[in-house]
């Protein structure tokens, strides 16, 4: 038998709970270092079949959140999810992290911070709720931060308050072989089964975050040494997961057996070892990328000799990065999964044009930001002008709270503004790179044609969101998902455009290939690779 175990994400507007359901067990079986050796499977994956049954059969509740009361203004995207950035044998290690998460200010705007090892050997931590720079503004906080190795996060919350600063990683504990800092990109869809059965033992939890379940499975861990440790509470755990781990002589990164997100490996002239989340940090403090840290794989950097070494957390499972990472949530300028960004969002726009052309259109505009590599390709392929229609106005906050409907349709005018000249009397083909409740592309399209558009073609560069994610971006709930609503001429009617096409799933495999079948598209296909799973309360008892 299961029970329906409930993990909390909440943040200050529009937030999700999933219910979690599906069946667990795992049984202490601990082993030191084999992993270097013998690698073995995670035991706490889906389960049975029967158990995997069960939980697919409860997908359609799990994956349909419980909505707290909506700022329609501020939680009408896909949220970014978090980036991680380590250094190690750097003198100014702190300062470059700081640098660093800076370029990944667009992953996590919630709250930033950074864990430091002091040349004492102890680890100091420096965290706060919102941006980088407002969070390090004091500069005596990133004096405070000296040492030759650190690790840094900026936080957008999949589990857990994203107003509570006591979730805000990394997460700095001791244990009683010293100290260790975490810092997280991705989703445990486990977490609340790891977090009642650690509790039922007495584990107590200061955060309300999946990731603080990691530390307690490193401490009560029976393996002695930390990289056994590590591998053991991997081992357990389900979902994505992207770390960096820091302790007083080593920095650990590691990444899911899945490789949903994203963890690249790179060096300074000076033979520091920096990981990051994507290249463009890499290349802001002048690192030399490596590789990436590979699906399941344990990267170990002793900052005592600087020898890295490499471990291999569980044996091969089938790739499933994150394909929106290309969509949408990495910066273009960076190199996710070994593409390059922009070179696959401009595919992604050309693939459109040739699916689903404009014929007889004037000129073809990108939304801005992430638009406009795709609207870039659409009109190379379908040989139509390119032109910046609408400007993107950068000094304003994410959320409007404002009292009533007129004073929020200023609002949207102050983020996005149509450039005239190039839209009135025009045809236009409106390109983005996705559409997820729809609010966006309907403000556009009112937009332009306030503007005087004759005529507005939109063409989104992704097919059409479906399922909320699991493994660490903070989707709306299925229900919000404009498409699972309407059908594409509902959809297009509810916009107000002219015509509407997304390009098609099919369309998107091809441009990947071969390789097609190592990215995860479950917000397109509702296909999940790892299905969530359930406390078992027998298990609990057996514990
Ligand atoms: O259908 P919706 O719910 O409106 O969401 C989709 C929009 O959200 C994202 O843009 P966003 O403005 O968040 O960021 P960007 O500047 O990186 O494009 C995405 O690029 C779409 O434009
Ligand atoms: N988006 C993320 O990667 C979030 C990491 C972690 N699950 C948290 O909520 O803090
Ligand atoms: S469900 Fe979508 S957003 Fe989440 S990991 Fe899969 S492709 Fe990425
Ligand atoms: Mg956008």
């Amino acid at each position: 038998m299961g029970i329906v175990a409930a993990a909390a994400a909440t943040t200050a507007t529009s937030r999700l709970l999933y219910r979690y359901a599906a069946a667990g067990s795992d049984r202490h079986n601990r082993h030191h270092l084999r992993y270097y050796a013998s690698p073995y499977p995670l035991s706490l994956r889906c389960g049975s079949g029967r158990r995997e049954a069960a939980a697919r059969a409860l997908l359609p509740d799990r994956v349909t959140p419980f909505s707290y009361g909506v700022d329609e203004d501020a939680d009408d995207h896909p949220r970014e999810e978090c980036g991680v950035i380590g250094v190690v044998g750097d003198p100014d290690a702190s300062s470059l992290c700081y640098l660093g998460l800076q370029k990944l200010q667009h992953r996590g705007e919630e709250g930033a911070g950074i864990v430091a090892v002091g040349g004492d050997g102890k680890l100091k931590s420096v965290t706060g709720l919102g941006l980088v720079a407002d969070v390090f503004a004091d500069p005596s906080r990133l004096a405070s931060l000296p040492g030759p190795a650190a690790i840094g996060h900026v936080r957008y919350s999949t589990a857990g308050a994203a107003a509570s600063l006591r979730n805000v990683q990394p997460f700095l504990a001791g244990y009683r072989f010293g100290q260790v800092a975490v810092a997280h990109n991705g989703n445990l869809v486990n977490y609340q089964a790891l977090r009642n059965k650690l509790e039922a033992r007495g584990s107590i939890f200061n955060t309300s975050s999946d990731t603080e379940v990691i530390l307690h499975l490193i401490a009560t861990s029976l393996s002695r040494p930390l990289l056994a440790r590590v591998c053991d509470a991997c081992e357990r755990l389900a979902g994505a997961y992207s770390l960096l781990f820091l302790t007083a002589d080593k920095l650990f990164a590691v990444r899911d057996p899945h490789g949903f997100r994203p963890l690249v490996m790179g060096r300074r002239r000076n033979g520091a070892v920096v990981f990051a989340s994507e290249t463009c940090a890499l290349d802001l403090i002048d690192a030399t990328y490596e590789r990436e840290v590979e699906p399941g794989e344990v990267v170990v950097v002793d900052r005592r000799d600087m020898s890295v070494a490499s471990a291999c957390l569980v044996p091969h499972r089938p790739r499933r990065a994150c394909v929106f990472e290309h969509i949408y949530f990495s910066l273009p300028n960076s190199v996710v999964f070994s593409h390059a960004v922009h070179e696959r969002r401009t595919a992604f726009g050309q693939a459109l044009a040739e699916e689903s052309p404009a014929p007889g259109a004037d000129v073809v505009i990108p939304v801005p930001d992430s638009g406009f590599y795709a609207a870039l390709g659409f009109a190379r392929a379908s040989g139509l002008e390119f032109q910046q229609g609408l400007i993107r106005w950068h000094y304003s906050g994410r959320s409007f709270i404002q009292p009533t409907q007129a004073i929020r349709d200023l609002a949207v005018k102050l983020k996005l503004a149509p450039v005239r000249g190039v839209i009135t009397g025009k045809s236009v083909v409106v390109v983005d790179d996705s559409l997820v409740r729809g609010t966006t592309s309907s403000k556009i399209v009112r937009l332009l044609r306030d503007a005087g558009a004759r005529e507005v073609h939109m063409r989104i560069a992704s097919p059409p969101v479906v399922g909320s994610c699991l493994y660490g971006i903070d989707t709306p709930s299925e229900g919000e998902l404009i498409s699972n609503r309407m059908d594409l001429d509902g959809v297009r009617r509810e916009i107000g455009s002219d015509s509407l096409a997304f390009l098609s799933l099919d369309k998107l495999h091809s441009i990947y290939g071969e390789e097609s079948g190592n990215y995860c598209d479950a917000c397109f296909s509702r296909k999940y690779p790892v299905l969530p799973t359930l406390a078992d309360p027998a298990a609990e008892l057996e514990d």
